[in-house]
């Protein structure tokens, strides 16, 4: 495999469950060091994807290449280039923090060191602490640690930071930035779109099982869904909101108009979670029934 070849390949991917169309006809490819959001509400067909990417789950149908390889054939040295870190914590253990991760860093040819994973997650003061005593947070950063301990050249988060408090987010962020400028591809999935916005290259939105948007972070939505809107108090301190795609021009005039500096000035762009909300609102509900 080149450094050219897409990480990820998938081509018109199904995954049924009886009558139900879990995944239908999904396509998208990730970049050798990209980082792809997959975005959807629950139940769009994240998960269904993303298991059948890392060899846990058969599709129905469609072509799908990790790493070069179909993940129905994936053997033990194909595993081992993956980082997983799956959406419910496995991990409720006896055993420490310490001891689990240098179990699990036996298992790889070039795993990280065990120290440097625990400090990187923000475990140092738990590092003899057993599992089965830690906080949700805290055993989620632990889930994270066994992904990343491999030094995975794809790595797989599926809600990651699910029960961490705004600090370890942040944290966390700084950590995924680190793999990602080491070359680290990712597959990211969130319900927080600030999180999306913050750490990825790319997203999908997928709703009912099929993908309804794919692009550039800042691309998303298109021009239309990314116009401004200015909010101003006019001079009976009445509440006004313009939206336009040329705020610098309104507020030149308002200042103008208003002979001074507008009361409650702002200048407000439509976030990643507007334009997602307004994209999933357009796109339908969740399950998608085969015919
Ligand atoms: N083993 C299964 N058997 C039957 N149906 C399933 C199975 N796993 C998932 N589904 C169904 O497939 C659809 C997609 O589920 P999936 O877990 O992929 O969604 P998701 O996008 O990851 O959702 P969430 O954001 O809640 O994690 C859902 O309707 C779900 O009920």
């Amino acid at each position: 495999m080149t450094q050219r070849e897409p990480v990820v390949r998938v081509r018109e991917l199904r995954k049924s469950y009886g009558r139900l169309a879990a995944v239908a006809g999904v396509s998208f490819d990730i970049a050798h060091g990209e980082t792809f959001a997959l975005l959807g509400p629950n139940g769009a067909g994240k998960s269904t994807t993303i298991e059948i990417l890392e060899g846990y789950r058969d599709r129905s149908g469609g072509e799908v290449s990790v790493l070069g390889i179909d993940p129905q054939h994936g053997g033990l040295d194909w595993k081992a280039r993956l980082g997983i870190v799956l959406q419910s914590s496995g991990e409720s253990g006896n055993v420490t923090v310490l001891e689990q991760l240098r179990h699990f860093a036996g298992f790889y040819p070039n795993p990280r060191d065990v120290d440097e994973v625990i400090a990187a997650v923000g475990l140092q003061e738990k590092a003899k602490t057993r599992i089965s005593k830690l906080s949700g947070g805290q055993r989620r950063r632990v889930d994270v640690a066994l992904g990343i301990i491999g030094r995975p050249e794809l790595l797989f988060l599926d809600e990651p930071t699910t029960g961490f408090d705004p600090e370890a987010r942040r944290e966390f962020w700084v950590l995924i930035r680190r793999l990602k400028a080491e070359g680290t591809t990712i597959l990211l999935t969130t319900h927080y779109l600030d999180e999306a916005a913050q750490l990825s290259d790319r997203a999908g939105i997928i709703t009912g099982g099929a993908l309804i948007e794919i692009g550039a972070i800042h691309e998303i939505g298109g021009n239309d869904a990314r116009v401004p809107r200015v909010r101003w108090r006019d001079s009976a301190g009445v509440l006004r909101e313009e939206r336009t795609k040329e705020p610098g021009a309104l507020v030149t005039s308002l200042v103008t108009r208003l002979e001074g500096e507008p009361t409650g000035l702002e200048v407000i762009r439509p976030s990643l979670e507007d334009i997602y909300l307004e994209l999933v609102r357009d796109g339908g509900t969740v399950e998608e029934v085969l015919a």
